[in-house]
Formats: structure tokens, C-alpha cells, sequence
């Protein structure tokens, strides 16, 4: 189904899991003032109910956009991932709808960098465990599992924006780095690159993850994998709750084989801040769990709210789909005076040649046309000279065989 565009007072935003200010900030200074913010997430059933009437969606790791969600969302526009990850949304089906997905793929980098170094130095040390202790009472006074992190090998997997961060600050502190990656990288520093994960774990004191969540990741570190581990080593998992075969992990620690973890990401997590939060690694000791907020920083938070907000406006404004992750990427200077059609179709022959009927059909100039396809998308953005029949172009364009959505921009509405 298409749709048309509306007035910017007719444009309804939905902000889940309590997104910045900034965004706010960003949506009213572009004069959207239909914003919705709320501080959880919503599931399948209640993202169902509301759907239906929300253009612009806002989202962070923990709202499941399912197929069946997007296929519902009958005037959704884009969506708006406030993190770093994109797997929570089902790229493929906001595709097929025409909808790109933007993220804000650096702004938390640094934060979940700090606390990976942080972790390790707790983790090595036995920190967790023996404050856990001194809080209930307890004294152990002792060095007994506890080392200097200098000269230790630490083993970063992905070695992406993360983690060579994580890389940098490590080698600062005087720690060996060795990483793994699918792709040929870049050492940076004094890095060692591996063949295979079995070697990097094997070296290494430390392990940590950085991964995103694929097919190829899931349970990525598995039983095999985690006994492949040095003795006595630690594991941290800042990346996806799925890297890790969790269950494989409780036990690994059980036995000691395990000593430490650090462990961000689950398998499960909860929705809200009031849910219970259910683990096998629960109640471990030298487990250190936190309630996923490696990028929960207030720098962090700010940056992404701007950031994302300001992609999510520049497409709504202008059809820019820059930095857009399921999208084909278009990158368009304002055209003022002119009135903008945006398309999105099916990349199959004779579409293109279709649409420029339309125009030309109505003797229209077309002043400028920017396209950009991928093996199955196409968007074209169209702008028109002179008088235009904005709804009558629109109903005509919608006809075009292959079309998944069509918008128009009015003169002057742009950036209003
Ligand atoms: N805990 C948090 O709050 C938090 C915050 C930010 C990001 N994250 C997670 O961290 C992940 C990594 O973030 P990033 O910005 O560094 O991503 P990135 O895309 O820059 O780096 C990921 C790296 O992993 C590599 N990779 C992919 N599959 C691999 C595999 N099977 N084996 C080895 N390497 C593989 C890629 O080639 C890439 O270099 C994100 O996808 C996100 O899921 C978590
Ligand atoms: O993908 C990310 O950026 C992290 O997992 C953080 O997600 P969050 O915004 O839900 O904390």
C-alpha cells in the first residue's frame, strides 16, 4: 500500500524505552510536535494495537519489530533505532514495506569501551566476589586469584568499532591484544591478529565480545568453545545475549573452568525495569551482571538522541536515506521551488521507465531525479517544475506495477 505525505502536525512519533531529550529537541526544532515518549518497551500485542496510526517509530535494543508488526504498520514512514544493533527489527520486512531503518552506529562506542577496561580490571582482581562478601559482613584478605592486568593477553572478537577501542585503551594499560574477525582488519597498536577463535582462546587471559548478533554469531561461544578457554580465564559479553550459549556458561564456572564474567547481554531479557529477571547465572559470584547498559552513559544517550532524531528528519524532510541500514542510500540537496516525489519499488525492468510516464504523460519538468538500487529495492526521488496535481500524481504513481510506497514533498514544507 502507499501513502501520502501530511503536514508536519499530522505526523505522529512513537519514542519507546525512554529516549533522550534530545530527540524531543530535535523533532520540535524541525516543527514536529505529535511526539509520543514512553519509558518502556512495548511487545508484539501492544506495538499491534498502536501501530496502525504511528509515522515515525523510535525504538532502542529492547522492542521486537516482528514482520507481522511492520505489515500492520499501514502509515509508518521510517524507524528509528536509538542504539547501536538493528537485529531487534526484521530488516527485510520494514523493506518490503519501503521503510528504511536508521541507528546511530558510533554514538555509544567509547561508553561500552570504558566498561569492558573497567571489568577486566574487577574481574582479574576478584573484585565482585569480595565486595559481595565484605558487604554481608564478610573480611578475605587475600591475593588468591588476583593479578595485575600488565602483561596479560586480552582476546577481542570483532574487531569493529568497539572493539579496537576496547584494543587501544587495553595496550594503554600495558595488556597484550590478540583479536579475531571474519573480515582482514587493521591492526591497530601492537595487535595481534588470530586465524581461528579456537587460537584466540586458547592465548588469552581474558576474552571479550563484540560481535553483532547474526547466524553465523549465534552461540558462538558454545561448550566446546568455552572449554577451549584457558583455565581459570574470564569471559565478558558486552555484544548480544545469543553470542553466548548461556547454560554452557553456568556451567564452565561451576566447575571453575570459568573463573570470572562479565556478562551485559542475555538470551532474555526483561521489557521493563519492573520485570523479573530470570538466569542460570544467577546467584554465581564471580559473575558480574549488569542489566544491559554498556551504552547507557548520559554522553552516550544525548549524542544518540540527536543523532538519530536528525536522520530520522532529514528523511522525513528531504527523502535522504544516508546512513539508513536495509535501504539503497540516497543523499539529496534541497531543491527549493520544486515539489519532491519519493518512491519506493520493486528493482525489476521497465519500473523506472513507468514512472517517468507518469510525468511525462502530464507534462511535467522533472528538474532533478536521484536513483539508487540494491538486487531487490529501487528509490527513486523525483523533483517537479511548476503546477502539480500533487494527489492526482500520486494516485497514478501509486498504480505502477512493483510499487511498495510513494510520498511527495510540497514546495517549502521541506525543513519548515
Ligand atoms: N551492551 C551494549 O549496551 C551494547 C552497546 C553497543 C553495541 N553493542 C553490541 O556490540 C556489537 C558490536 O558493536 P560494534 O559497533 O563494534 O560493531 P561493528 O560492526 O563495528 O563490529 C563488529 C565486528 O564483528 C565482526 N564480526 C562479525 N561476525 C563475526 C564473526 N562471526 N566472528 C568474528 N567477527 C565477526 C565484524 O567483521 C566487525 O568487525 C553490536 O552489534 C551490538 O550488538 C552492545
Ligand atoms: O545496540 C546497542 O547500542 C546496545 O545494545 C544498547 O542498546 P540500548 O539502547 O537498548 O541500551
Amino acid at each position: 500500500m502507499t501513502k501520502l505525505s501530511l503536514s508536519k502536525d499530522k505526523i505522529n512519533i512513537l519514542l519507546l524505552e525512554g529516549v533522550h531529550d534530545n530527540a524531543i529537541s530535535e523533532f520540535a526544532g524541525g516543527g514536529y510536535a505529535t511526539v509520543e515518549r514512553l519509558p518502556h518497551a512495548l511487545d508484539e500485542g501492544e506495538l499491534l494495537e498502536r501501530i496502525g496510526s504511528v509515522h515515525i517509530l523510535g525504538i532502542r535494543s529492547r522492542t521486537h519489530l516482528t514482520a507481522r508488526v511492520l505489515e500492520a504498520a499501514q502509515k509508518l514512514i521510517t524507524v528509528g533505532c536509538f542504539c547501536i544493533g538493528t537485529n531487534q527489527v526484521d530488516l527485510k520486512a520494514a523493506r518490503r514495506i519501503g521503510v528504511p531503518v536508521f541507528n546511530a552506529p558510533y554514538s555509544n562506542t567509547r561508553s561500552v569501551a570504558e566498561l569492558v577496561i573497567g571489568e577486566i580490571i574487577m574481574l582479574m582482581r576478584g573484585i565482585f566476589e569480595k565486595s559481595q562478601l565484605v558487604h554481608g559482613g564478610g573480611w578475605m584478605k587475600s591475593a588468591k586469584n588476583s593479578y595485575e592486568i600488565r602483561g596479560k593477553t586480552l582476546g577481542i572478537v570483532g574487531y569493529g568499532h568497539i572493539g579496537t577501542q576496547v584494543s587501544i585503551l587495553a595496550e594503554a594499560m600495558g595488556m597484550k591484544v590478540r583479536f579475531y574477525d571474519v573480515l582482514k582488519k587493521l591492526a591497530l597498536g601492537n595487535a595481534q591478529p588470530c586465524s581461528s577463535l579456537e587460537e584466540l582462546l586458547a592465548s588469552s587471559d581474558v576474552v571479550t565480545l563484540h560481535v553483532p548478533d547474526t547466524p553465523q554469531t549465534r552461540n558462538m561461544m558454545g561448550e566446546r568453545e568455552l572449554r577451549t578457554m584457558k583455565k581459570g580465564s574470564h569471559l565478558i559479553n558486552a555484544a548480544r545475549g545469543q553470542v553466548v550459549d548461556i547454560d554452557a556458561l553456568a556451567a564452565a564456572m561451576a566447575d571453575g573452568h570459568i573463573l570470572g564474567a562479565a556478562i551485559d547481554v542475555f538470551p532474555k531479557e526483561p521489557g521493563s525495569d519492573g520485570e523479573v529477571f530470570e538466569s542460570p547465572l544467577r546467584g554465581i559470584r564471580s559473575a558480574i551482571l549488569t542489566p544491559h547498559i554498556g551504552g547507557s552513559t548520559l554522553e552516550a544517550q544525548a549524542n544518540i538522541g540527536s543523532e538519530v532524531a536528525q536522520k530520522l528528519l532529514e528523511y522525513s524532510d528531504n527523502g535522504s536515506t544516508v546512513g539508513a541500514v536495509n535501504f539503497p542510500q540516497v543523499g539529496l540537496p534541497v531543491h527549493e521551488g520544486c515539489t519532491r516525489f519519493l518512491h519506493v519499488h520493486e528493482n525489476r525492468p521497465g519500473v523506472l521507465r513507468k514512472i517517468n510516464e507518469v510525468f511525462s504523460g502530464r507534462n511535467l519538468n522533472i528538474a532533478a531525479q536521484y536513483l539508487q538500487t540494491d538486487p531487490e529495492l529501487g528509490y527513486v526521488v523525483v523533483d517537479v517544475d511548476g503546477d502539480v496535481d500533487e494527489q492526482a500524481l500520486a494516485n497514478e504513481l501509486r498504480e505502477v506495477e512493483g510499487t511498495l510506497k510513494t510520498r511527495f514533498l510540497y514546495p517549502g514544507r521541506r525543513g519548515e
